[in-house]
């Protein structure tokens, strides 16, 4: 069509790979939280509007998943089985991500950033220490937001769902965005041959950082001060 959507690419580096342009085109806009004006602040609103914000990312990231390259090619129960047990790690990535410009702090949404302390003052302290070791391990390796986006979509795809209809689709569709990582890589100058394997070999961290996210909210859920969408309930039962 005339109106076909190009990806905006810095004029130094043309992307010419496909999935990463397209992974840049259906890149959702950063939420924003929406603190409930009538609540007064305090550590249970800071929650309050933590969680309202996580059930409006998970919304986003329903939609913005089957514009993964190969994702619509698997069978709809596959799609959900990897929503279901890879949603938490796409959701790190993109609190990592929006924190890697932050020496301590976490930076949730443009208008919602916590510090240690105040982290700690709304009970998620253990949060707070497992997103940062994240952050840090990608500030170090100064990860680009092409290789971010790149990592969240392998993240759902590698995310090991166990009730998986069609293994060799969801293999199909991992071997897809890998070949895009090393392409990827190979086209960076200078050169990094290890770079490709550096970075796959931070999901593990990401794996452990999302389960840890998961039991702090369990952890919150069962104090049952703090109401919960049912969608998020359902969503953290799947994996817990
Ligand atoms: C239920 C509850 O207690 C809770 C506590 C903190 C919270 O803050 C978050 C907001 C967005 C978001 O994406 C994430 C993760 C990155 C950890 C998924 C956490 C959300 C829910």
């Amino acid at each position: 069509s005339l109106f076909t959507k190009t990806p905006y690419t810095h004029p130094s580096k043309p992307i010419r790979n496909k999935v990463i342009s397209q992974l840049l085109v259906c890149e959702p806009a950063p939420l924003r939280a929406t603190p409930d004006p009538a609540t007064p602040d305090s550590d249970l609103k800071t929650l309050m509007t933590l969680c309202d914000l996580l059930n409006r990312e998970l919304l986003v990231m329903i939609g913005w998943a089957k514009h993964i390259p190969g994702f619509s090619g698997l069978s709809l129960v596959d799609q959900m089985a990897l929503l279901q047990s890879g949603w938490m790690e796409t959701l790190v990535l993109n609190v990592v991500w929006r924190s890697q410009a932050s020496a301590d702090e976490l930076q949730f949404a443009e208008n919602l950033r916590l510090s240690e302390s105040q982290s700690r003052a709304a009970g998620l302290q253990d949060l707070y220490t497992a997103l940062r070791h994240l952050t840090l391990r990608y500030q170090q390796m100064s990860l680009t937001q092409e290789e971010m986006l790149t990592l969240k979509a392998m993240a759902l795809a590698n995310s090991d769902a166990e009730n998986v209809e069609c293994a060799d689709a969801v293999q199909c569709f991992q071997d897809g965005l890998h070949e895009a990582l090393q392409e990827y890589e190979s086209a960076q100058r200078p050169a990094e041959p290890h770079r490709a394997g550096r970075l796959l070999m931070t999901l593990p961290l990401l794996r452990q950082t999302a389960h840890r996210s998961a039991r702090c909210f369990s952890r919150i859920h069962t104090q049952g001060r703090v109401p919960m969408h049912k969608l998020f309930l359902e969503m953290l039962d799947a994996n817990i």
